[in-house]
């Protein structure tokens, strides 16, 4: 019997994680905490208005921990992180909420977000609509939808779920068959992950070559392994002007000035 990969151990984890959830809180109760929320902050916007105006957008990350790399930063301050990035112009940022493979959690979202005035991403599994409406109630403004841990049928569930709770999305691809079976979902933001998910193994040419099938109506963002001016450089030239960052960031002492010498 062959041993499961990270990325099923996570999804099981999940749904372990979601059969708790609801005895906590049914759906409904997430729905109505999620419409006693504030509005969103446009985080598709914050993207769209910088790759439109030629510059570049990034979406930077606040995580402890990875599977891949274990420990990243052992002084984690999300408040202080999310105000460091938004004084260094960052568009967006990205929480990890996931416990268990990235020693994070929802407190996480909710400190960097009141401590600045960017738009958030919930970076976690989403694999049922409970999560969708949870992800609002929380205060995020976007959501990841990983097209690798999904059905067509789960992303059109999740989708519908999203645009009915008030969230952006964004999708996040790792091949070509991934790519062709979340455009019809219609999402602006696309996002090619470098890194795959199953082998840990991180290639730039990942995005280099998948964006070139990427309709013109989309905005491309590159995630993961970018590290210096010189991978952005790359990116830049195949006309990749948006980037999601973590391990770089959170291993330097101000990840603020990690992101403005990375794009300077
Ligand atoms: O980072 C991992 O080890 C990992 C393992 C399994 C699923 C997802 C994983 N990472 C999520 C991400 O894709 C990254 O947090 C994000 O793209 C930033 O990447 P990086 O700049 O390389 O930290």
């Amino acid at each position: 019997m062959s041993r499961p990969d990270i990325l099923e151990t996570i999804i099981a984890r999940k749904q372990e994680e979601i059969a708790a959830g609801r005895r906590r809180f049914s759906l409904a109760d997430l729905e109505e905490q999620a419409r006693a929320q504030s509005a969103t902050r446009g985080f598709e916007l914050a993207i769209a208005e910088r790759v439109e105006a030629a510059e570049p957008a990034v979406i930077a990350e606040i995580k402890k921990a990875s599977p891949s790399k274990g420990v990243l930063r052992e002084d984690f301050q999300p408040a202080e992180i999310a105000a460091d990035y938004q004084r260094h112009g960052t568009a967006c940022l990205s929480v990890l909420t996931d416990r268990d493979f990235f020693q994070g959690q929802p407190l996480y979202l909710d400190q960097a977000r009141a401590a600045c005035a960017l738009p958030v991403l919930r970076k976690d599994f989403i694999v049922d609509p409970w999560q969708v409406w949870e992800t609002r109630a929380m205060g995020a403004d976007c959501l990841l939808l990983i097209v690798a841990a999904l059905s067509d049928a789960q992303m059109e569930e999740l989708s519908a779920a999203a645009r009915e709770a008030g969230l952006d999305v964004l999708v996040e691809v790792h091949d070509e068959q991934e790519l062709e079976r979340s455009l019809p979902l219609g999402w602006r933001l696309m996002g090619i992950n470098n890194r795959d998910l199953r082998a840990f193994e991180t290639r730039l040419e990942t995005s280099l070559q998948l964006s070139r099938q990427m309709p013109d109506d989309r905005i491309v963002i590159s995630e993961s392994g970018i590290h210096g001016p010189e991978d952005v450089a790359r990116l830049r030239a195949a006309d990749i002007h948006a980037y999601l960052v973590g391990e770089a960031f959170m291993r330097a002492d101000s990840p603020g000035q990690a992101l403005a010498e990375l794009i300077r």
